[in-house]
């Protein structure tokens, strides 16, 4: 059990108390989703080997101070063969933003003794603070996180897609399964304390119903921006009495922002970073 716990500025730190603390320190419910497309990237970067690092460093530069935690999505690194870039970009944002919470999205699912080395994979080659996990194949296969008790594991509750309904609304013992998930997940699988449920923003009465099961458990809802989720209903929904409880997640509306005049890309991303924050805290306290 626990490998290495971290520290900063002396003091042992974990998931969930880094995630308060960045709430409190940028005034922001903001999670910076990181997912690269190439075929997105601005022109000058077009062609060089590290425009991946580039861009990513540069949207991060200009969000640092909005944002509540970045999540990198695997898959847009792992299906160019950009892990050594993935490995750059958590690195610098561990050594530069070292008070923010890295979320590694990679929505693993294994039999536990590969959970293991999806779990090395995320917390010691990345470094990552943060993992998301599927569910369906049950605890043994999320345990293996559990080694590391200074991380998170977030576990896939109520996906923002509209096919999630498929299986997480099918009836068990009288309810959704999604909301047998989010009671299992509060229940019993987070014995340390660190755990957080995946709640998408296109389904505000999803995320009321997984609030009232679960406490203040953090929650990850992606969904904001190119998914076309409400703010106002989603923050709303997931608020905890203290106004927070939520990584409300924006990729590509932030990474691809449009730029005004006399913009770049990251003032862009910048720009509309800050104004989903602000939409965001307008509703934080009722
Ligand atoms: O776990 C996730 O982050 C996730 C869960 C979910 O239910 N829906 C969802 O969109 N995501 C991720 O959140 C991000 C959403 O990106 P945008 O739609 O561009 O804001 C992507 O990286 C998705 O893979």
């Amino acid at each position: 059990m626990g490998l290495h716990l971290q520290r900063y500025k002396g003091l042992e730190v974990n998931f969930i108390n880094k995630l308060s603390a960045a709430w409190a320190r940028n005034d922001s419910l903001l999670c910076v989703g990181l997912d690269p497309d190439l075929a997105r990237l601005p022109a000058h970067l077009q062609g060089q080997p590290d425009a991946i690092v580039q861009f990513c460093k540069a949207i991060i530069d200009a969000t640092a101070d909005l944002a509540c935690a970045f999540k990198p999505q695997i898959a847009y690194f792992a299906a160019l063969g950009a892990e050594d870039q993935l490995e750059q970009i958590c690195a610098y944002l561990r050594a530069t933003y070292p008070h923010i919470p890295l979320v590694l999205d990679a929505k693993r699912g294994d039999i536990g003794a590969t959970a293991h080395q999806y779990a090395r994979e995320a917390f010691e080659r990345y470094g990552a603070d943060a993992v998301t996990v599927s569910p369906y194949m049950g605890f043994d296969s999320v345990e293996p996180y559990m080694e590391w008790p200074d991380r998170g594991v977030i576990v896939l509750c109520r996906t923002s897609n509209a096919g999630g309904s498929d299986l997480q609304f099918l009836d068990v013992a009288g309810r959704p399964l999604y909301q047998h998930v989010a009671q299992l997940v509060a229940d019993k699988w987070n014995r340390n304390g660190q755990c957080a449920l995946v709640v998408g923003a296109t389904f505000p009465d999803e995320i009321a119903q997984v609030r009232k099961l679960v406490g203040d458990m953090p929650l990850l809802i992606p969904g904001v921006g190119a998914q076309g989720g409400d703010v106002e209903a989603t923050v709303k929904a997931g608020r905890t009495a203290a106004g927070a409880g939520m990584m409300i997640n924006s990729s590509r509306a932030i990474l691809y922002a449009t730029p005004q005049e006399g913009e770049d890309f990251a003032q862009a991303a910048r720009r509309v970073a800050r104004e989903t924050r602000d939409a965001i805290n307008a509703y934080r306290h009722a």
